[in-house]
């Protein structure tokens, strides 16, 4: 399914409610394991999942492309007033940008799925997710992909999901590893860089976004799950347990809902 949204649009109140659908927010550090994991736990379960991430990549990709100063908060804000972002929440992940016309280059929609995951995008990201304003209209935009998303469930993953895009989801996880395990998996995915050349990317991405977000310890309330011990599998299975768990506890608290 994918879902084309306007981040100008829909501010946090003109949202409306997720009725009946279940939403699942989990944080984590670079290479944490959130889009596999969480991205493997959500199909299990037929529920959508929202990469937060993607929208943050795809902008600072937009933001390089069409030549703005990514430092700069009022151009950054501009663009989200001219781009269209893309995003499936199911299936195979594709994410896709349109961008105002430049240089005599058309606006046609682009697939940046893969482009964004790439070292250039990944170095320099940091410098358009600091900007306070692009994230409340980025958290907007996330908030209303999904209420419109129509899904059963969805899980959302990305930095501040937990504490600030939806701090009142009935589930809530923080994904972590220590540093040298997600360098070396992250490495096993980037073939041309050394693990340590990954664990240094690694730790100044997490040092410069956590002046922003505090993702590395847990909310009140947020479940910490540390896979450094854990293999794919059974990290799948920890965050799948907790969500049935909130399953099972949202089906039973219904009928009395009904009749209150
Ligand atoms: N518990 C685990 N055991 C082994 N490999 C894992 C585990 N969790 C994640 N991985 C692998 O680590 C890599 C980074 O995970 P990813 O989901 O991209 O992290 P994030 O989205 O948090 O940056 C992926 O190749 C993924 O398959
Ligand atoms: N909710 C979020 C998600 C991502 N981000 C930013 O987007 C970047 C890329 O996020 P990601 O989740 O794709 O990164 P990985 O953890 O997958 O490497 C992060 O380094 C943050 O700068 C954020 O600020 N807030």
């Amino acid at each position: 399914m994918t879902e084309r949204v306007d981040p100008a649009l829909g501010a946090p109140e003109a949202v409306p409610a997720v009725t009946g659908s279940l939403l699942a927010a989990i944080d984590g550090p670079a290479g944490s394991g959130k889009s596999s994991v969480a991205r493997t736990a959500a199909e299990r379960l037929g529920f959508g999942i929202l990469d937060t991430g993607a929208a943050y990549r795809a902008l600072a990709w937009a933001a390089l492309r069409t030549g703005i100063d990514l430092d700069d908060a009022a151009a950054v804000e501009n663009l989200l007033d001219l781009w269209h972002y893309d995003i499936t929440l199911q299936g195979t992940q594709r994410v896709a940008v349109r961008v105002p016309a430049f240089d005599g280059l058309p606006s046609d929609e682009i697939d940046v799925t893969a482009e964004i995951r790439d070292h250039s995008v990944s170095g320099q990201v940091s410098r358009v997710s600091k900007h306070p304003a692009v994230r409340e209209r980025l958290n907007a935009m996330f908030r209303t992909i999904v209420a419109e998303s129509g899904l059963p469930g969805v899980v959302i993953e990305g930095r501040d999901i937990t504490t600030v895009v939806a701090p009142d989801a009935p589930v809530r996880i923080l994904l972590t590893a220590r540093p040298e395990v997600r360098a070396q998996r992250r490495a096993a995915e980037l073939p041309g860089l050394s693990p340590e050349q990954v664990l240094q990317d690694l730790i100044a991405r997490d040092a410069k976004d956590a002046l922003v977000v505090d993702f590395l310890n847990p909310a009140p309330g947020v479940t910490l799950v540390d896979t450094s011990e854990l293999d794919f599998e059974q990290s799948v299975a920890a965050v799948t347990d907790i969500i049935r768990g909130a399953q099972a506890h949202q089906a039973s608290a219904r009928p009395e809902e009904e009749t209150a």
